[in-house]
């Protein structure tokens, strides 16, 4: 049977090792290394799709959690699907919830057969397994679901994290078992294994041992150093497929994404350019820029001057610092504009310079500016 989901590879870098590629879907083709924009309860906050698809957001990413507790993947089914429900027609990532559950939801229990928590929102006792987080997705009609896994906290006991990958690859199993749309929804399966080289072996031995459409690294971004993640990378990436999508969860900043892209993955999400919008922190190609502090008062310059987006062409950092002070929410618009229009230009410019053989030159020269000043 046709896979929904299947990698295209189209080239590798001469100089860095990383790596171009086409993730075909459903709903579209995906230029990897790609960033997708985060849409927890379907929607991408305070953006329309319209203003994605001008950016040239290849994908969103939606949460099983969220939606099962508000509508209720009943209601997004009744409408049609998530993309109708969310009028995006592009591809859409589902993430299984099993993460959210453990960061969201306060009560909650661990068994063999799934993890029985307290909604967030209402206090109802919910409860959510691999069949479940399969039913969901399969309801919600995303073109990648992630199979339903534990991701440890950090720091955490070795034996902890090997006895949790262990269950999270049963949870897989089980989750490939129940899956009732594979012609047409790519299930990828997440790797887990901490900070150990050993565990995180093991689980992707055993992972890569079932037949996925593509790998997941799970378990890293949860607050360990920069430095420890792209160790972990470093022995994790050659373990996973060359031939599958490999999809870093959680991440990430401009040099994350730009290390992680060095280091052969293919897609990333992070609520980083979203989250700090909110706030008024923007990121510019000479770093982060905190709209609120009073020497932006009076300046009429864009953000960022090397920006073509939609804020920087047409409004002042004067202007988003009044809106931003003013609590305006057109403001977070703007910043939110801004931020996602960076990071999706900074992919675009990380797949040029694996074109041209020069992303580790390409790193150099973005680090020298964006290091420059936190202003
Ligand atoms: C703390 C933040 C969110 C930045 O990163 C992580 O937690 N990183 C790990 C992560 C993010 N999303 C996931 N989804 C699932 N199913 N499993 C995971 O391990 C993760």
């Amino acid at each position: 049977m046709a896979a929904a989901v299947t990698y295209e590879p189209i080239k590798t870098c001469k100089q860095s090792g990383a790596r171009l590629g086409k993730v075909h879907t459903p709903h579209g083709v995906i230029e990897t290394p790609a960033f997708m924009p985060v849409g927890t309860q379907a929607t991408v906050k305070t953006m329309s799709p319209e203003e994605l698809k001008t950016m040239d957001a290849q994908i969103i990413l939606s949460n099983t959690y969220h939606l099962f507790i508000r509508p209720g993947h009943d209601i997004v089914k009744a409408a049609g699907g998530l993309h109708k429900f969310m009028n995006w027609d592009r591809p859409i990532l589902t993430d299984s919830g099993g993460f959210q559950v453990f960061s969201l939801s306060n009560m909650r229990k661990i068994t063999e057969e799934g993890v029985t928590f307290k909604s967030h929102l209402n206090g109802d006792k919910l409860f959510l397994s691999p069949e479940v987080a399969m039913e969901i997705q399969n309801a919600l009609g995303s073109d990648i679901m992630m199979a339903f896994d534990e991701c440890p906290p950090f720091p955490a006991e070795y034996d902890y994290v090997k006895k949790s990958l262990e269950r999270t690859t049963r949870w897989a199993e089980r989750c490939l078992k129940s899956h009732s749309r594979p012609e047409d929804q790519g299930l990828f399966a997440i790797i887990q294994g901490g900070m150990h080289e050993d565990l995180r072996r093991l689980s992707a031995e055993q992972l890569t041992s079932m037949d996925f459409p593509g790998y997941a690294i799970g378990g890293l971004s949860v607050g360990e150093p920069k430095h420890l993640m792209y160790e972990v990378l470093d022995y994790t990436t050659p373990l996973m497929p060359a031939n599958k999508p490999r999809y870093l969860m959680g991440v990430g900043s401009p040099d994350a994404l730009i290390e992680g892209a060095i280091r052969g993955i293919d897609m990333f999400d992070c609520v980083l350019p979203t989250r700090i919008a909110r706030n008024g922190t923007c990121m510019t190609s000479e770093g982060r820029l905190v709209i609120r502090n009073a020497k932006h008062a009076t300046d009429f310059g864009p953000l960022d001057p090397k920006c073509s987006c939609y804020t920087c062409k047409n409004y002042s950092r004067a202007y988003i610092r009044h809106l931003i002070k003013a609590d305006e929410t057109f403001g977070i618009r703007l910043t939110t504009i801004h931020n996602l229009h960076f990071l999706l230009q900074l992919m675009r410019d990380v797949r040029g310079a694996i074109q041209e053989d020069r992303l580790l030159d390409f790193r150099d020269e973005f680090f020298a500016s964006y290091g420059l000043n936190d202003n």
